[in-house]
């Protein structure tokens, strides 16, 4: 099963059999996907089910019919066990950014995690899991996939917010900051707290 955020609203894609009896079940096609997403976007629905009998394929065909940006990013840990995050968007979000043209998903998310943060010397330690939503560009419907990695970094300098990229706030944050921040944050960054 994949979960696909229009905000905090999700578009469930299955392969167990669901009922229609909420109206809130969507056939695997282009108008139909966007029709599913409009209703969740506008608060029509709560959830929606896009049913399939084999979830791979499920993926691979949602992924054909809607354009798709590929992001990585990263859940990092500093010496002290802080975890660093971005105020953004009036959310506390992690860092991250769109794949370029011929590079690595690795090397995106370092890249996106320096550029919005400044923070430096960065070593990825494992892949965690990859996220999913929907967000509107000109006027369009797209999916952003998001390729999440565990990093740490030995940096103690200054934290150096990307304004370009509306990025308010920095911050390292223990424990408690963290229970706080996720109050304030997205489902999708919330999941990679579990892991
Ligand atoms: N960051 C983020 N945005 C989300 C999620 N769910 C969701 O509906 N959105 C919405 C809020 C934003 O208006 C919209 C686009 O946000 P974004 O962070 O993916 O887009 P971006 O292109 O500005 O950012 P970036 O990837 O270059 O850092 O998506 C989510 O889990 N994370």
């Amino acid at each position: 099963m994949y979960k696909v955020f229009v905000n905090e609203s999700p578009l469930i894609l299955t392969n167990e059999r669901q009922d229609n009896s909420n109206g809130n079940l969507f056939s695997l096609d282009g108008d139909s996907m966007v029709m599913a997403i409009t209703s969740l976007a506008k608060g029509r629905l709560k959830k929606a089910y896009i049913y399939h009998p084999d979830e791979e394929k499920l993926l691979d065909i949602f992924m054909h019919k809607i354009p798709v940006v590929v992001a990585g990013g990263g859940f990092v840990t500093n010496k002290k066990g802080k975890v660093l995050f971005i105020y953004r968007n009036n959310k506390w979000d992690l860092p991250k950014g769109k794949v370029d043209k011929g590079e690595s998903i690795e090397n995106a998310a370092m890249r996106e995690v320096e550029e919005e943060t400044g923070v430096k010397n960065l070593q990825i330690d494992k892949f965690l899991r990859t996220t999913y939503h929907i967000f509107k560009r000109n006027g369009e419907y797209r999916l952003k996939q998001v390729h999440w990695f565990a990093m740490s970094t030995d940096f103690s300098g200054k934290l150096k917010g990307q304004k370009s990229e509306g990025i308010e706030k920095v911050k390292w944050k223990g424990p408690r900051k963290i229970e706080k921040a996720l109050k304030n944050s997205y489902f999708n960054i919330k999941v990679l707290f579990e892991d």
